[in-house]
């Protein structure tokens, strides 16, 4: 076990928005958390980093409850890719990579050569090393999406969350992306929307729906036509795809739409 959560609730605006989670991502294996919008991903991930507290239930890094965990320690093994992170204007990328090396570094030590290595891999493992002094807020948001994550990958740690990374991503990138995050070989929690790509790259899947986890599983087990039919109003078919994971094919009704355009189109 690396990362867990039992029972986890929290709420705001006198609503319930993590309802009761009980979760485990194991070692080295990446878990895809997926879900409507406003199901509760974003605010569930906060919780399992440490963000916020939860108020009630435990999160527990090795079975450890991470609220007795120094934040320093925590910030070594765990690190966490915002869904819209920002940074200071008036840095440049190497800086804001640079950033992913302070759990490391003891106070008042000059930077070291492992430091810079770990910058440079981490930049040249999102295809950005020709970046290096460029300053951040002049990136477009898919550079400035791989660069923070350049930026947990600096930080070396052994447990990553990362909250929709495909965001602002072109699908090469959105596929590199993802790959090379399951190559690293780490305990990944990843939100995403894109059920193909979580299909694709995520070894197990959990549903979040108002909050509560749904099911959980190979992609096999909660990908269903009929749970995605249940939790996203959406019907599609599923096959095996060239990969050998599972396609979702989207069934829209277009013969019907084109009807009534032309419907509308008469008067
Ligand atoms: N601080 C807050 N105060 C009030 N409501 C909140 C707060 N934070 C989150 N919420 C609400 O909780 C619900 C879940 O939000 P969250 O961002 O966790 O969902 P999500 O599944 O990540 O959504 P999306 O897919 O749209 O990113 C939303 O309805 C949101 O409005």
């Amino acid at each position: 076990m690396t990362l867990a959560s039992r029972d986890i609730r929290w709420s705001a605006g006198g609503r319930m928005i993590v309802d009761g989670v009980t979760l485990e991502a194991a070692p080295g294996r990446m878990l895809g958390l997926i879900g409507p919008n406003g199901s509760g991903k974003s605010s569930l991930l906060r919780l399992l980093c440490r963000l916020r507290n939860a108020a009630s239930g435990v999160v527990m890094l090795d079975g450890r409850d991470i609220a007795r965990v120094p934040r320093r320690d925590l910030a070594r093994r765990l690190a966490f890719v915002e869904q819209q992170a920002t940074t200071e204007i008036q840095l440049s990328v190497c800086d804001v990579v640079r950033l992913g090396r302070t759990p490391h570094r003891a106070a008042l030590a000059s930077w070291s050569e492992a430091d810079e290595a770990a910058v440079t891999a981490a930049l040249s493992r999102v295809g950005l090393e020709d970046r290096h002094d460029q300053l951040w807020h002049t990136l477009s948001g898919g550079e400035r999406q791989r660069v923070h994550i350049a930026r947990a990958l600096a930080q070396e740690p052994s447990e990553l969350i990362l909250d929709e990374p495909t965001n602002h991503l072109d699908i090469q990138h959105q596929l590199s992306i993802l790959s090379l995050i399951q190559r690293l070989g780490i305990t990944c929690i990843v939100a995403l929307h894109d059920l193909n790509l979580a299909a694709l790259f995520c070894d197990e899947i959990a549903l979040l729906h108002e909050g509560r986890l749904l099911a959980a599983g190979s992609p096999e087990t909660v990908l269903t036509e009929e749970m995605i039919r249940t939790v996203f109003g959406v019907t599609v078919a599923i096959r095996p795809g060239a990969t050998g994971r599972r396609h979702i094919e989207y069934l829209i009704d277009t013969g019907r739409d084109a009807a009534r355009a032309l419907e509308g189109a008469k008067g």
